[in-house]
């Protein structure tokens, strides 16, 4: 008998059996010799986030709206981003009264938030990062050229 996921109808114009594949939908003629995989589906086509950019002295572009020209080192860099994720996670202080203030990127006006984004916009950690969180979740730290961040998806 067939392998899984697949149906045998008769085709009405020619007479003829055929095989459908439950999960694409695709009709061929062939009896299938393999099962038919569900698709994986590819997850959202856009997400909205907001992050809280931490930069340091490597940065691309080491300045921002706080600080004219930043000297910190990538690992204080670090210290910070995680110590401002453990007060969000400790419910000590929300996410964008801390992207306001300390936010390195010009979101910060806005609390951090990016508004919606497609695959492409973002440097790749930051898309893979943002991509893998479900809505409400805060991601670890994540490096970019840019800097430290940690990202909340909103939606
Ligand atoms: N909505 C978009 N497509 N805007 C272009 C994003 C370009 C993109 N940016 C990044 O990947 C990082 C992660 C998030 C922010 C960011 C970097 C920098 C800060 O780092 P720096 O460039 O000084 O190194 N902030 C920005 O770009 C801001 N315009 C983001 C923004 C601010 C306000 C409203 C909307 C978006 C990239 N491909 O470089």
């Amino acid at each position: 008998n067939l392998p899984a996921g697949w149906e045998k109808r008769l085709s009405r114009s020619t007479g003829q059996h055929y095989y459908l594949n439950i999960y694409t939908k695709e009709s061929q003629w062939d009896v299938p010799d393999k099962p038919a995989e569900p698709v994986q589906s590819s997850g959202p086509e856009q997400v909205q986030c907001s992050h809280l950019l931490v930069k340091h002295k490597d940065s691309r572009r080491p300045s921002s709206w706080r600080e004219e020209n930043i000297t910190r080192t990538k690992e204080e860099a670090l210290e910070m981003v995680k110590a401002y994720r453990e007060q969000i996670v400790q419910g000590k202080a929300s996410f964008a009264e801390l992207a306001s203030k300390y936010s390195d990127c010009s979101s910060a006006k806005r609390g951090g938030d990016l508004g919606p984004f497609g695959k492409g916009a973002m440097q790749k950690p930051f898309e893979e990062a943002a991509f893998g969180l479900k809505v409400g979740e805060l991601s670890d730290p994540i490096f970019t050229d840019s800097g430290v961040h940690i990202i909340l998806r909103t939606v």
